[in-house]
């Protein structure tokens, strides 16, 4: 019967929540004291109460079930529950309401976040039902307000994690469900930024699938390598409320007066951890100084930007970051939202940038499906080596990491002359170059994609099976990004690291740097072959992960 109420009572949250917050729309959000309390509690199992919803005082001074949903502005009153449990159950509702802080928030399907109706449609309509774990933690989240770190691992639908409730709040999907026609005004409302090409263009590949072909407008693409003139004309003729780019590129365009965001409720700083380096630095100022600021000659106050930084690993610079972007920013991963400070207390993030706390963000952010192996070969032989690691796994989509540009082309060209066919990914390719490579290798056209790691960063191909370490990453963060490219979502995935003899040391470091096994392997007459005694450490491996 419990369950049943719980059940009703997520369906009346979205509702009420939806309601609730739809006329908050543009009420300015802040991290309520309760909800504070809320998550600053321990680290245990994700409740109503961390994601924002139930407020003690109402239930237990009343003593009468009201929609669970914090107060976000005091004095705001939400829609008490219109439930359809008949009058006599309700009074066993009324005898023991649940305890949103003791309620587990376990959401099963997307209905229960929040979302908009017509948003929830037309994610049916993509065949999307199931939220992953960090979605189901992150869009609750961000619908209150809050600013947030969405960390997670590689591929477990970051992307979203914040896409979903920005287009929930903003542009045709939160219009249409308003019943209200497309406002004529539109204005820049959600700026998405990120460190590459290829990860830009694949938010608003995502983006589109969820807005439909009739809303194409609605999102525009600022990444650098594209005609600018061209993207200043579509900024100008078609008003897009989401644009996604590079630094670099947004910058630009800003500083020539093309691009106004002083209104824009929304920025979001995807891979954050790598928009942090020194190269992006100056153009990242630019954008927040700029996103969600009034022009001088108004007042100078800022809207309510919500920021949102993103990425699987997340370093001290992050967190320290965040402090000054954000307002009380809050720190969500997969079943668990923790203010900064407990975050902090509970070790989860370490105050100091040492090794270890890098590390432990590397291990955090591995797909835990990946099998992790290593084979040991001649300079002369890799290519060869890499041939044959493809025939013996059987891998029908693999991404190849080197860490010079120059080394890709010849690659590529020693494994045309054996028979598979590759292509190279890299910062000196034409745009249309390089979509249409990423276009042939998501195709299965291509079987060998042979790349550095920028152009990895977040690259999202469901299909990739294999990824292999031609060159060395240069420390376990590098290690992990690139293995997430396999793994996808939970699929399988597995990752050779193909190096020479004195480099051995290196794959044992990273090996207990990121508390995983890798295996010693080789390539003999189209089988992968363990090292001496790795089968029993593989099987036990196996065991301990069925277990
Ligand atoms: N709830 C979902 N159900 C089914 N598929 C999903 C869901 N969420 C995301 N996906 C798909 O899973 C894939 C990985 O998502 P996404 O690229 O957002 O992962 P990520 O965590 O951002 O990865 P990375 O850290 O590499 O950037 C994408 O193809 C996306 O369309």
């Amino acid at each position: 019967m419990l369950a049943l109420c719980c059940k009703r009572l997520y369906l009346f949250i979205g509702d009420s929540l939806h309601t609730h917050t739809r006329r908050l729309a543009h009420s300015k959000f802040h991290t309520s004291i309760r909800f504070q309390k809320h998550i600053d509690r321990d680290n245990g199992p994700l409740t109503l109460a961390k994601v924002g919803f139930g407020c003690e005082t109402e239930i237990t001074k009343n003593k009468k079930p009201k929609a669970f949903a914090a107060n976000l502005e005091s004095g705001v009153k939400v829609p008490s529950i219109k439930t359809k449990i008949p009058k006599a159950k309700l009074k066993q509702v009324e005898k023991n309401p649940i305890d949103p802080n003791s309620a587990p928030f376990a959401p099963k399907t997307f209905s229960e976040l929040g979302l908009s109706p017509h948003l929830l449609e037309t994610l049916e309509r993509e065949g999307l039902s199931l939220p992953t774990d960090v979605q189901s933690t992150a869009i609750p989240t961000i619908l209150r307000g809050h600013d947030v770190i969405i960390q997670s691992y590689t591929g477990s639908g970051k992307t979203f994690a914040y896409l979903l409730p920005i287009l929930s709040r903003v542009g045709p999907l939160k219009e249409a469900q308003n019943g209200e026609g497309v406002t004529e005004t539109r204005c820049i409302e959600a700026v998405i930024v990120c460190p590459s090409r290829e990860l830009g263009m694949q938010i608003v590949r995502e983006a589109e699938k969820i807005l439909g072909p009739q809303n194409r407008k609605v999102v525009q693409q600022l990444v650098g390598g594209a005609n600018r003139s061209r993207q200043e004309e579509a900024l100008r003729k078609n008003k897009p409320i989401i644009v996604v780019g590079t630094p670099g590129r947004i910058a630009e365009i800003s500083a020539s007066g093309k691009l106004h965001t002083h209104g824009s409720r929304f920025l979001v700083l995807d891979e954050v951890d790598q928009l942090l380096s020194f190269n992006f630095r100056e153009d990242m100022h630019r954008i927040l100084e700029h996103v969600g600021r009034a022009r001088s000659n108004t007042q100078a106050k800022r809207v309510e930007r919500q920021t949102i930084l993103v990425s699987a690993t997340v370093p001290f610079a992050v967190l320290r970051a965040a402090r000054g972007w954000g307002r009380d920013p809050l720190l969500v991963r997969a079943k668990t939202v923790l203010s900064l400070d407990s975050a902090l207390a509970l070790g989860s993030l370490s105050p100091s940038p040492s090794s270890s706390a890098i590390t432990q963000a590397a291990i955090e952010s591995l797909p835990p499906s990946l099998k992790h192996y290593y084979c040991i070969t001649k300079l002369q032989h890799k290519v060869d080596t890499l041939r044959r690691c493809v025939h013996a796994i059987n891998a029908l989509s693999v991404i190849v990491f080197m860490n010079h540009t120059k080394q890709l082309k010849d690659t590529v060209f020693k494994l045309e002359a054996r028979g598979i066919k590759a292509a190279a990914l890299h910062g000196d390719l034409s745009k249309l170059e390089r979509g249409t490579t990423l276009k042939n290798f998501k195709s299965g056209e291509l079987r060998v994609l042979v790349t550095n790691e920028l152009s990895a960063r977040g690259l999202d191909v469901p299909e990739c099976d294999l990824v292999v370490n031609l060159d060395l990453p240069t420390d376990s963060v590098h290690y992990a990004h690139r293995a997430g490219r396999t793994g996808r979502l939970g699929r399988k995935g597995s990752v050779v690291t193909i190096c020479e003899e004195p480099e051995e040391f290196v794959v044992k470091k990273l090996e207990r740097q990121l508390g995983i096994p890798i295996f010693a392997c080789e390539f003999t007459e189209g089988q992968l072959v363990l090292q001496n005694n790795e089968k029993k450490v593989l099987e036990q491996a196996s065991v301990g992960n069925s277990l």
